[in-house]
């Protein structure tokens, strides 16, 4: 499968979220409901949580584990596992307190392979 879909020569796009402290915490929104494009995301936090998915129609929070590495799947790996692993709906929330951030690093198909997935 690595070769077949020369994931050697995959897009990787890095993100740098910053969450500062929010006086009114249950007013805003970190980031929005949404689900990753690609095909896995590596999620890193300052062990500052905020990070929730949804599950069973409700928003549970995710425990923000020191150095680790959280790997979510994206709608890429949905399509091409045609639907076996869902891409997860997720989003973020602040809080009043401390400033929270977090780096994902989403792994995705070559832009050329990309399109060739879509014609099969
Ligand atoms: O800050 C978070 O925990 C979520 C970040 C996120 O979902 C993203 O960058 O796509
Ligand atoms: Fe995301």
């Amino acid at each position: 499968m690595d070769e077949a879909l020369n994931l050697d020569s995959g897009l990787q796009i890095m993100t740098v979220n910053l969450y500062p402290p929010c006086p009114q915490p249950e007013l805003a929104v970190g980031m929005p409901p949404h689900s990753d494009h690609g095909l896995l995301t590596l999620l890193t936090q300052n062990g500052i949580a905020g990070l929730q998915v949804l599950h069973n129609e409700k928003w549970v929070n995710v425990n923000a584990l020191p150095y680790s590495f959280l790997v979510n799947t994206g709608d890429h790996i949905e399509i091409l596992s045609n639907g076996k692993y869902k891409s997860v709906l997720h989003r973020a929330i602040v809080n009043n307190k401390t400033t929270r951030i977090s780096l994902a690093i989403v792994q995705d198909l070559h832009l050329t392979q990309w399109l060739a997935q879509q014609k099969s």
